[in-house]
Order: structure tokens, then sequence, then C-alpha cells
């Protein structure tokens, strides 16, 4: 029969629509727009797209954007006065500088110096710590849009298996604290990973993300599962995901296509992430 898919595009549009109510009722009561700004350092041609798409969302759910594109050579100093100026800055109520950094860039003292408050990629170390914790801070985009998309399916994740592949900051470990904290019973595997088949077979929620294409085959996932893609490399011009789609679907009960599948939650999160600072910074 093959898998459900996941709609990444029709649920983020979804909640798109209710972030663009959510900014209307807040200019009503308040007289201002949630503001974010994005920075970002040098030509990466994805990095390019995605910071575009960003500055295109803000505009549709009605979300005050600036944009700076700074030189490839922008050094450390000059990034770090631009955080300074934008953490003062009233207007502006959340701060993203947009990853990667060109390598002559120290990304975790950068990342360390946005305000807190206004940290709506959750990077900064406070909001990882509260999220180790369970308190209340900003959850990084992509591992709270991996979320929303396996509570879309209604499969209960309370003591589920879920296996996480890759642990990185953005997205691997952030997404498996985000699992413990619903309970599930989370094994997170990585590149020294010895056997990693044994441990994706046994999974019932299992979230790939190593940007290596294909990595996942069908042979690899549990029957039933809810499988969730996270990579997105091009090859030959194609964008390919870490599951091998066709082989996958055969098998799991629920899947995400790439493109289509956790890529526009990220984009969604950030809004809803940056609507959460207007509120909180204005004691709403
Ligand atoms: N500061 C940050 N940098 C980066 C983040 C992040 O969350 N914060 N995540 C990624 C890139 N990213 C957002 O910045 C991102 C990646 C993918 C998509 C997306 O919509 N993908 C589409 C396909 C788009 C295409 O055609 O290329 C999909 O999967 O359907 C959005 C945002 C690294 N950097």
């Amino acid at each position: 029969m093959g898998a459900q898919i996941i709609d990444g595009k029709a649920i983020s549009s979804a909640i798109r629509q209710q972030i663009k109510q959510q900014v209307m009722e807040l200019q009503q009561k308040t007289g201002k727009s949630p503001g974010l700004a994005v920075v970002l350092v040098g030509e990466d041609p994805a990095s390019q797209i995605y910071v575009r798409n960003k500055e295109k969302a803000c505009q549709e759910v009605g979300i005050y954007s600036e944009v700076y594109r700074l030189p490839q050579e922008t050094s450390q100093q000059q990034l770090l006065d631009l955080v300074h100026q934008l953490n003062e800055r009233q207007e502006i109520n959340g701060i993203l500088v947009q990853l990667p950094l060109p390598d002559h860039l120290d990304e975790m003292t950068v990342l360390r110096d946005i305000s807190p408050d206004k940290d709506v990629d959750g990077f900064h170390a406070v909001n990882a710590g509260k999220l180790l914790n369970g308190e209340k801070g900003f959850v990084p985009c992509t591992p709270k849009g991996i979320i929303t998309l396996i509570k879309s399916t209604n499969v209960d994740i309370k003591g589920k298996d879920a296996v996480v592949v890759g642990r990185s900051n953005i997205v691997g470990k952030p997404v498996s604290i985000l699992l413990l904290n619903e309970n599930a019973t989370v094994t997170i595997c990585h590149s020294k990973t010895a056997d990693l088949k044994s441990h994706t077979q046994r999974a019932d929620i299992l979230v790939v993300a190593t940007g290596k294409p294909n990595l996942i085959t069908g042979d690899m996932v549990k029957p039933g599962s809810v499988v969730i893609d996270v990579g997105t490399t091009r090859v030959e011009g194609k964008l390919t995901g870490d599951v091998h789609f066709a082989s996958a679907k055969e098998v799991a009960g629920w899947i995400t296509p790439v493109p289509g599948g956790v890529g526009p939650m990220t984009i969604t999160m950030l809004l809803q992430n940056t609507v959460e600072a207007a509120v909180s910074q204005w004691k709403l």
C-alpha cells in the first residue's frame, strides 16, 4: 500500500494562516508589527534562497523584516557590531544570523552575542540550556517543525522508540531532547555508530539529519513507522533527502517528502518564534 505522505507544505500553509491572523490581532492591539532582522554573510547560493524565502514569508504574514546582506570578507567585529545594534533596537523582536557563516567567522561567538530574548533561532546557549531543562525558551525551528509534523500523524510519541540519525546542534541534538520531553525513548546515532541498521530497524519514529543523500533505504525502516527526512542535498541538480524515498515509502506508515516536507516548516516555525518574541517583549 505504501506510506501516507506528511505534506509539510500544506501543514505549513495552514499554520501561516493562523500566524497571519495573530499578527493582525497584535497590530490592532498595539499598533505595532513583530519585527525580524536576518543577517546573511557571503554568497552561499542555498543561504541566499533561504533568506529570500524568509523575507517573503514575513511579508505574507505581516511581520516587519530587515535583511542585512554583508560581503564575504566581513570581519568578526563588524558582524558583532551589527548584532549588538540589533539587540538594542525596539522594533526588532527577533534576530537570525544565517548559517553556515564563512570559515573565518566564529559561529559560536556570534550566536552567543545575540540577546537570548531575541534569539528566534533558539541557538543561544541560554535557550539550548532551557530546552535541556524543559523550561520555556526559543526552540530551534527545524526540530520544532519536526515535532509538529510527527504530531500531525496522530501517532502518540509517548513510549515510542525514536531514533535520530545525526547529532548537529541545529537539528540532531535539539530534536532528540524534544522527543525525550515528549516521553519517547530516544537513541542518537551518528557517523561512528556501529551497525546503524540495527538501530533504525527498530525505530517507531525515525528522524534522519545527516546530509548524506539516500543513506537510509527501505530495508533499514521499521514497517508502519514515522519517517522524517531532514536532508536536502542537491544531487545532479535534484534536491535529494537522506532517506531513499521510493524504497522507504513501501515500508513506513508515514513519510516526509523532499522537497515539501521538513523544509517549509523551518521557515514557518521561525515566523511563530518571531511572534512569540514580540508577545513576550511587549509583555502581552
Ligand atoms: N540561522 C539558521 N541557519 C540555518 C537554518 C536555520 O534554521 N537557522 N537551517 C538551514 C537552512 N534553512 C533555513 O535557514 C532552510 C532549509 C530548507 C528550507 C526549505 O524550505 N527547503 C525546501 C526546498 C528549498 C529548495 O528548493 O532549495 C524543502 O525542503 O521543501 C528552508 C529553510 C541551515 N541554516
